[in-house]
C-alpha cells in the first residue's frame, strides 16, 4: 500500500520518463539513447528535420514499434514492454500523420464510438439514446474541437482541417492523461492553423501533450518546453524562446527546415 502511494506520488510528478530509449531497424539506429522527461500537465514540442526520429520516438512511447533498448515510464509505471492497447487503457493517446477515421460515419458517430471504447474491442451497434452518457460526451468533444456545426456531417464531407480537428476529438475520448500529436498542422490553411492553436491551448491543463510540429508558429505557441532531435538523438531541450534564438538549432533545423 505504501509502495502504491509512493508510486502514485512519483507518477503525479511525471507523465513520461524515457531513459536511454533506442530503436533500431536492422543496421539503422533510428532512436539513439533518448532521455526525456515530460512533467504531468506539461506541453512539450518535438522539433527536428525530416528523418530525425520524431515519429519513431512516438512509436516507441506508444509501443506501435517498441523500443529495442531503454525504459519508458508512464505516470510512474514501467510500460516499456506493454502492448499498445495496454498503454491506451492507462490514458495514453496519439494522433497520426494519416487520418484514422471512419469516413462513412458522421462526426458525432465517430466520437460516440470512440467514447464507447471501440479501440478496446467493445464495438456495438446499439443505437444511442438521447440521454446516453457516451452521446453526451461525444457532443462535448465535438464542441471542444470546434465541430458543433458539422456534428451530423459525414467525415468524407469534412475539409482536411476539420478531419484533423476530429482526430484530436477522438484522442480526447476516455479520460486521456497524455496525448501525442503527430504534425497536427500539416496541410492546414492559415485559418485552420489559428483554430488548431485555440483548440490545443484550451485543452484541460491536467492533460499533458507532446507535439511534433514543423510549423513553429503553431508549435512554439502551445508548448511549455521544446526538445530538438537530430540524427535520432536529443540535441537540445529549452523554452520556446531559447530554442528559437539558439544558433545551433537554427543551423540544423530552422535554417534548412526540411533538410
Ligand atoms: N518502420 C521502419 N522501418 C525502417 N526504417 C524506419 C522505419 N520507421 C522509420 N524508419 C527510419 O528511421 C529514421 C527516422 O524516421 P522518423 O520517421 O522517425 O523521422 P521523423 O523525424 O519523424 O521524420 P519526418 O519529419 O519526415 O516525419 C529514418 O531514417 C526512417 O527512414
Amino acid at each position: 500500500m505504501a509502495e502504491a502511494l509512493r508510486l502514485n506520488r512519483a507518477g503525479a510528478a511525471h507523465a513520461l520518463v524515457l531513459e536511454g530509449v533506442s530503436r533500431t531497424f536492422g543496421a539503422l539506429v533510428a532512436l539513439d539513447k533518448v532521455d526525456l522527461t515530460v512533467g504531468a500537465g506539461e506541453r512539450r514540442g518535438i522539433l527536428g528535420a525530416n528523418g530525425a526520429g520524431k515519429t519513431t520516438l512516438f512509436n516507441a512511447i506508444t509501443g506501435d514499434f517498441p523500443s529495442t533498448a531503454g525504459r519508458i515510464r508512464f505516470f510512474g509505471e514501467d510500460v516499456t514492454k506493454l502492448a499498445p492497447f495496454e498503454r491506451i487503457r492507462r490514458g495514453m493517446r496519439r494522433t497520426y500523420q494519416n487520418s484514422m477515421l471512419f469516413r462513412g460515419l458522421s462526426v458525432l458517430d465517430n466520437l460516440y464510438l470512440a467514447c464507447r471504447g471501440v479501440s478496446a474491442g467493445r464495438f456495438s451497434f446499439i443505437r444511442p439514446r438521447q440521454d446516453d452518457a457516451a452521446l453526451e460526451s461525444a457532443r462535448d468533444l465535438a464542441h471542444a474541437v470546434h465541430l458543433d456545426g458539422v456534428a451530423e456531417s459525414l467525415v468524407s464531407d469534412l475539409s482536411h482541417g476539420q478531419q484533423r480537428q476530429l482526430e484530436i476529438g477522438m484522442a480526447l475520448s476516455g479520460a486521456p492523461r497524455l496525448i501525442l500529436f503527430d504534425e497536427p498542422a500539416a496541410g492546414l490553411s492559415p485559418a485552420e492553423r489559428r483554430d488548431l492553436v485555440q483548440i490545443l491551448s484550451a485543452l484541460p491543463r491536467h492533460i499533458s501533450f507532446v507535439i511534433i510540429e514543423h510549423d513553429l508558429d503553431v508549435a512554439l505557441r502551445v508548448v511549455d518546453r521544446v526538445t530538438v532531435m537530430h540524427n535520432g538523438a536529443v540535441f537540445k531541450h529549452g523554452t520556446p524562446a531559447e530554442i528559437q534564438d539558439d544558433p545551433d538549432v537554427q543551423r540544423i533545423y530552422l535554417g534548412g527546415k526540411h533538410g
